[in-house]
């Protein structure tokens, strides 16, 4: 089945930073002054609040083939806009705790690789 929107090609487009989506979420923030609900256990509720979102699109479809290549468009539109939600919360979180998501995870990633050598 075609999906009107194209996501493959759409994600392609332009590399989109942490940077970025923490700096529109602000803007985002600031414009509605939602910036005092946004302290940092709120917005960690809200994100186990998408995270649960998520998992409800999985939960009982049994295995999930990699690249979704039966589900329905409007099934993989839902995932997209509930992953992002995650996402969203998640660089938020980061934000108002103080910390660079970014850095943090490549750091991250470099303590995985000295934990789990490659054989
Ligand atoms: N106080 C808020 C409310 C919303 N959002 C943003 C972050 C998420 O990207 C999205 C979440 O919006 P909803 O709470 O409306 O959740 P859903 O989009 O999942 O809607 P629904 O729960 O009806 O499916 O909006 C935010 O940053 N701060």
């Amino acid at each position: 089945m075609e999906c009107s929107v194209e996501f493959s090609k759409r994600a392609k487009k332009n590399d989109v930073s942490l940077e970025e989506l923490r700096d529109r979420l602000a803007e985002f923030n600031k414009v509605r002054g939602w910036d005092q609900y946004h302290s940092p256990r709120n917005l960690l509720l809200a994100l186990v609040g998408e995270v649960g979102e998520l998992s409800e699109i999985f939960q009982w479809k049994g295995e999930v083939e990699k690249g979704l290549p039966n589900w329905s468009c409007d099934d993989k539109e839902h995932l997209e806009e509930e992953i992002s939600d995650v996402l969203l919360y998640l660089v938020q979180l980061a934000d108002v705790c103080g910390l660079d998501l970014g850095q943090a995870a490549l750091s991250k990633i470099l303590k995985n690789a000295q934990k789990y050598p490659s054989p």
